[in-house]
This record gives C-alpha cells, structure tokens and sequence, in this order.
C-alpha cells in the first residue's frame, strides 16, 4: 500500500513528455525566482518588471503574487502564523509544477519566516530556486503605504502585521539581495535587470 499524507493508494503517474523535453521546446531551463520581503518593499513592481523584460527576450515567465493568490488558491489562509506556512507552502507546490512544466515562475510573497521559504526550496530539484531578498527599511515601505495597512496596523486594526507586531526574518543565504544605494532604491528596471544578470550567468535563459 502506498501512503501520500493522510491519503492511502495514490501512485505516481509519469507524463509521457518530459521536463527536458518541454524546456528544449521553451529554450530555456525551469526555475522559481521566490521575492521575499516586507509588504510595500517592492515585490510585486520587481515580479511585473522582470517578466516584461523575460517576455522582451523571448523567454516565458509566469507571476504569483501572494496578494492575488488570496483572492482564489489560498484564500481561506488569513494571517495566523500556522496559516501563512500552509500559504507559502502551496504556492510553493504550485511554484515547482509551473518550474517542472519549463516556466521561469515568479513568486512574490512577503514569506516571513525562514522555515517556509527554505522547505520551498528543498521542493525544487537541483537548486532550481533564486531567492531574492527586497532588503528595503522598514521605514521606507512604511512611507510607501501604498495599501493604507502600515497605518491600519499601527493603530491596531490589523493584528500580526509583518514588521509592526510580527517577525520578519530575513535569509541568510538568499542568490540575490536588492538594497538601496545611498540611500535611493533602484529603478524597477534595475532591479529586474539585476536579476535577469543572474538568470543569464546560471544558463536558465540558454537552449538546453
Ligand atoms: N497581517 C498582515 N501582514 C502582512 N500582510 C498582510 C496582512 N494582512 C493582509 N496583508 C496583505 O496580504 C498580503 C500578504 O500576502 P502574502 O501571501 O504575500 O503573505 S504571506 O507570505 O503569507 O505572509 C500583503 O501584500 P503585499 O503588501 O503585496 O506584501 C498585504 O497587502
Ligand atoms: N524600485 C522602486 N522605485 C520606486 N517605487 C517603487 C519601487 N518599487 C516599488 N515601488 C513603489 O512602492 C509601492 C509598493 O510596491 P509593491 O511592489 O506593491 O510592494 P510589495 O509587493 O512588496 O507590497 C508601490 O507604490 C510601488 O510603485
């Protein structure tokens, strides 16, 4: 008997096309580029910006924003701790299929904790994940508030809000951190070119 979870007899059915093959097709090599950091610290301009410039060149992409995964996959999930882990944990599921099918995914969730985001990360084969950290001050992305929830949370009205009354934890290991430079945050375009440098050095934008 084959055990899955709590399921019993469930098998492993093999897909007669590969993933080699479907990257050959593509051009290019499957992967999940994870952006982690603060709400209002830029992940959703750099996740828009870099699968532009992807589609510029020719290679396909697809975007998971946290934000619009709530109002579907994972809208159930609020904002319990318990919650976010099983959150990070289906995108990340979700994330490995799109990679497996050839895509460059494009994960943009504040992931707080450090567990979630490298359990993410054992899913991929083969180091098939970039995680990139939006290092941005607090106080920045406070200043953006461009949702109005930095001030629903300082006055309370939201609880466990990540970087007020909740833990953010950076990685200690991310492939790329983005950072202001003297004191002024990149353009979206050079943050998505930053990450495009990467992609191109570690051949997932060659044929294979
Ligand atoms: N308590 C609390 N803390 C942080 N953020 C909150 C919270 N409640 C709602 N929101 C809004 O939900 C978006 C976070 O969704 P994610 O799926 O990225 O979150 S998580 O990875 O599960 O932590 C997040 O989106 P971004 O602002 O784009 O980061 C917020 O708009
Ligand atoms: N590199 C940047 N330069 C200038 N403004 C930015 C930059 N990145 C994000 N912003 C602005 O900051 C706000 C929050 O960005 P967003 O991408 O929504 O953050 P997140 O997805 O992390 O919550 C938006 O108004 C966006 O236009």
């Amino acid at each position: 008997m084959s055990t899955v979870g709590n399921s019993t007899n469930i098998f492993w059915q093999e897909s007669p096309v590969g993933k080699l093959e479907r990257q050959k097709l593509l051009k290019q090599k499957g992967c999940v580029v994870w952006i982690t950091g603060l709400s209002g610290s830029g992940k959703s301009t750099l996740a828009c910006s870099l699968s532009r410039e992807l589609y510029t060149r020719g290679k396909l992409s697809y975007v998971l924003d946290g934000d619009n995964l709530r109002h579907g996959l994972t809208r159930i999930l609020v904002s319990k701790a318990e919650d976010r882990t099983e959150n990070i944990r289906r995108v990340g599921e979700v994330a490995k299929l799109f990679a497996d099918a050839g895509l460059i995914c494009i994960a943009s969730l504040i992931s707080p904790y450090r567990k979630d985001r490298d359990a993410c990360r054992a899913m991929l084969p083969d180091a098939n994940f970039v995680e990139v950290f939006m290092n941005m001050p607090l106080e920045l992305c406070e200043e953006r508030d461009s949702k109005d929830l930095y001030k629903l949370a300082r006055a309370g009205k939201i609880k466990g809000f990540t970087g007020i009354d909740d833990t953010y934890e950076p990685p200690f290991n991310c492939e790329i951190e983005i950072n202001q430079k003297d004191g002024i945050c990149p353009t979206p375009g050079a943050m998505a070119g930053e990450v495009v440098s990467y992609l191109e050095e570690k051949g997932y934008l060659q044929d294979q």
